[in-house]
């Protein structure tokens, strides 16, 4: 069983909790100690972000992480570092994050190898169309890392079948159309977009964009596999950053962090006892 198999498998009811963070925000010491706290504190899977100067498919929030990982030194081999870093000590889903171009300029084959060897398990590229992927899958499968495909409310069912057909790790559904950033209410066509996708694939079927809440959390955990919630915890790093010394910034992150782990996994665990009850 891969590892991404397995973080599906440890709670109740399968379901896993996938936060996102930039490597390098707001500097690089301070985002590993931010990842090994969201994953003592209950995350499955993370998704390790490699911060770049165009991030398109990213709303304001993810787009000023971005920058400050940027402007305090972030490289792309930086990504591979945290990564064989948080290896040492998880037996979690550790997800690389990047756009299709940052890779591209890396090098495909390499990105892949170096990805392997850090000890990645899967890759999710945004911005790559799975027509276009071709090249990218190869690599992937070569190198055994899962190359996670997207799906999207305006996916045709027979885009949804060909995508979850290839699917490798599990099916990322983007809940709805725009750019990532925390919203109030999720699309009514979420819950028919995940039936689709889990019709055509055995593989695990997890729903991100505009997750804020831990109620948000736990009404996608009781049809999907898993939550994937990036800007929500992205801007409690910034508001971390109000404070005055850098120190005081770091325990606020971390904190912040740490807690809103502790509720998003309560939250999820909360979906599958109102599904056993059958209430929902
Ligand atoms: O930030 P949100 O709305 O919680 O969405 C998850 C998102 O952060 C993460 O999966 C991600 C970060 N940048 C992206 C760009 C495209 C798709 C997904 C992403």
């Amino acid at each position: 069983m891969s590892r991404i198999e397995a973080a599906f498998m440890k709670r109740p009811g399968k379901k896993a909790l996938i936060p996102f963070l930039n490597t390098g925000d707001p500097d690089v010491d301070t985002s590993l100690e931010l990842f090994q706290t969201v994953l003592r504190a209950g995350a499955d899977i993370v998704e390790i972000g490699a911060p770049y100067s165009d991030p398109l498919a990213d709303g304001p929030v993810i787009q000023a992480s971005a920058l400050r990982s940027l402007q305090s030194g972030f490289a792309f081999p930086h990504v591979f570092e945290m990564t064989s870093r948080l290896r040492r000590d998880t037996d979690a889903g550790l997800v690389l994050f990047s756009y299709f171009n940052p890779l591209l300029q890396y090098g495909i084959d390499r990105f892949f190898r170096d990805a392997e060897s850090a000890g990645a398990d899967g890759v999710i590229v945004p911005d790559l169309p799975f027509e276009e992927s071709t090249l990218v899958r190869q690599a992937a499968d070569t190198s055994g890392v899962d190359l996670i495909p997207l799906v999207a409310p305006t996916s045709s069912e027979e885009r949804v079948r060909k995508i979850c057909e290839y699917a490798r790790g599990f099916v990322y559904c983007v809940s709805s159309l725009g750019v990532t950033g925390e919203r109030a209410k999720m699309s009514e066509r979420l819950q028919d977009l995940v039936q689709t996708a889990k019709a055509y694939t055995n593989a695990p079927v997890a729903v991100g964009f505009g997750v804020s809440t831990p109620e948000q959390a736990r009404h996608i955990a009781s049809f999907a596999d898993g939550v994937i919630i990036g800007s929500a915890y992205v801007r409690r790093i910034e508001e971390s950053l109000k404070a005055t010394d850098v120190q005081s910034q770091r325990m606020l992150a971390i904190n912040a962090v740490e807690r809103f782990t502790r509720e998003l996994s309560e939250a999820i665990d909360d979906a599958n006892e109102w599904i056993r009850e059958g209430v929902e």
